[in-house]
């Protein structure tokens, strides 16, 4: 279900509130190494191997509050004490093991893994979804696995906006995702964050939806994840999508998101659950083209050979699915007959096979971390 549209831009508070899945770290990931030490001269951060600017203020919203617990923690504790190192400096180094800001959620695992890096730094424990929203509102959400709810609060100071669990990743073990990368989704054109600010602005649809439709919605997707109800489940997902959409083209200019292999998926998994008499196959998309794809383990083996008879796979494209490994199987003449598409080639780059995972962990492999002993990007960053 999701989030679009803020009533307080600088604390990223929502209009209404939000689920998602955590994917599993296993294939999309953020990794991120924070070093503290007296020598530092200034707070830095490396994103994907290139210094980034860290006056950025969401940067420094997380920062600020992480240090403002760590203070307070400490004052609570023994105010002579600064073994976290408070007073000191810190370098940052993140890589994401999938594309940066191409709609595939970058900044939620990017915030979410920085804040509770930061939180181990300075010995911070307990609630911390509230400072992860406060770098992008999705980054709270973030913070735990399994399937998560932001819950939108009603307080001016953002104190009640917080992220909770559901339930856990291990909750829905047959549910699989599957993420479907399209050829031309580089950086988006309309970001986030802007472009919900024009949507409050100027579309009354988005007033309707945040008020009269998702508070409902929620209710009913909670019921149907918790009953593991996945045809209830997967119509409140498109539903959900395809209003968020209908809302970015209600916005005045419209923005869009979707393209037209976008659509093509659309109507693939409609004719698909049509053919099959029974809801299989759901979408969802963020703000870009590449859509989300929920399903059962034991349809995913036919609708990935149908994504692949209606989007055939670049010869020279490298490997077209990634991640948990898939089944092959034959495709029956008669379902490619029955969905009636024709074929249109270079529309998915590749699809990342997943399924819901945990919230952020330690890596214990030093060899693993992204700083040197000088604090310094490694050189394989
Ligand atoms: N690993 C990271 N650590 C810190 N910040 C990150 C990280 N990854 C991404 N970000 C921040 O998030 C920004 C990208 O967010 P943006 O909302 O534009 O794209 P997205 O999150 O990939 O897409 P969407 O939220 O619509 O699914 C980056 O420019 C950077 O500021
Ligand atoms: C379409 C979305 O992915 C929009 C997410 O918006 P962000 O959380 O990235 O926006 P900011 O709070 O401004 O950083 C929907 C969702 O994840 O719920």
């Amino acid at each position: 279900m999701v989030t679009w549209g803020k009533r307080n831009e600088e604390l990223i508070l929502p209009i209404n509130s939000s689920l998602s899945v955590t994917l599993h770290q296993d294939q999309l990931k953020t990794t991120t190494t924070v070093a503290s030490s007296r020598s530092f001269q200034e707070d830095r951060i490396w994103l994907n191997g290139k210094e980034e600017d860290i006056t950025h203020p969401r940067i420094q919203s997380c920062l600020r509050e992480i240090r403002r617990l760590a203070r307070k923690r400490r004052n609570e504790v023994d105010p002579s004490l600064d073994s976290t190192g408070l007073s000191h400096k810190v370098h940052i180094c993140s890589v994401n093991n999938f594309p940066t800001a191409a709609g595939l959620a970058s900044s939620a695992a990017g915030f979410a893994c920085l804040v509770y890096t930061l939180a181990r730094v300075f010995g911070v424990e307990g609630e911390l979804s509230g400072i992860a929203r406060q770098g992008s509102g999705s980054a709270c959400r973030s913070m735990y696995g399994g399937f998560v709810q932001w819950i939108m609060g009603q307080r001016d100071d953002g104190k009640d906006s917080l992220a909770q669990q559901v339930e856990p990743e291990s909750h829905w073990p047959e549910l699989r995702i599957l993420v479907l990368v399209v050829s031309h989704a580089e950086r988006k054109p309309v970001g986030s964050t802007s472009g919900m600010q024009t949507s409050v602005q100027t579309s009354c649809l988005l007033k309707h939806r945040a008020t009269s439709v998702v508070p409902g919605r929620m209710g009913e997707m909670i019921d149907a994840i918790r009953r593991k109800d996945f045809a209830s489940f997967a119509e409140l997902t498109m539903r959900d999508s395809n209003q968020f959409h209908a809302t970015c083209l209600d916005t005045f200019p419209p923005i869009f998101y979707l393209n037209s292999v976008s659509q093509q998926i659309i109507s693939l998994v409609h004719r698909y659950n049509r053919h099959c008499g029974e809801t299989r196959v759901s979408y969802t998309f963020d703000a870009g083209p590449n859509a989300v794809i929920f399903s059962l383990q034991q349809h995913v083996p036919e609708f990935l050979q149908l994504v692949q008879h209606v989007f055939p796979p670049e010869t020279n494209g490298g490997q077209f699915i990634r991640g948990l490994p898939v089944k092959s199987t034959s495709l029956p003449e008669e379902l490619k007959q029955a969905i009636g598409l024709e074929p249109i080639s270079k529309g998915i780059r590749y699809v990342i096979s997943t399924k819901a995972g945990p919230g952020p962990c330690v890596v214990e492999d030093p060899a693993q971390h992204l700083l040197g002993s000088d604090g310094l990007p490694e050189k394989t960053v």
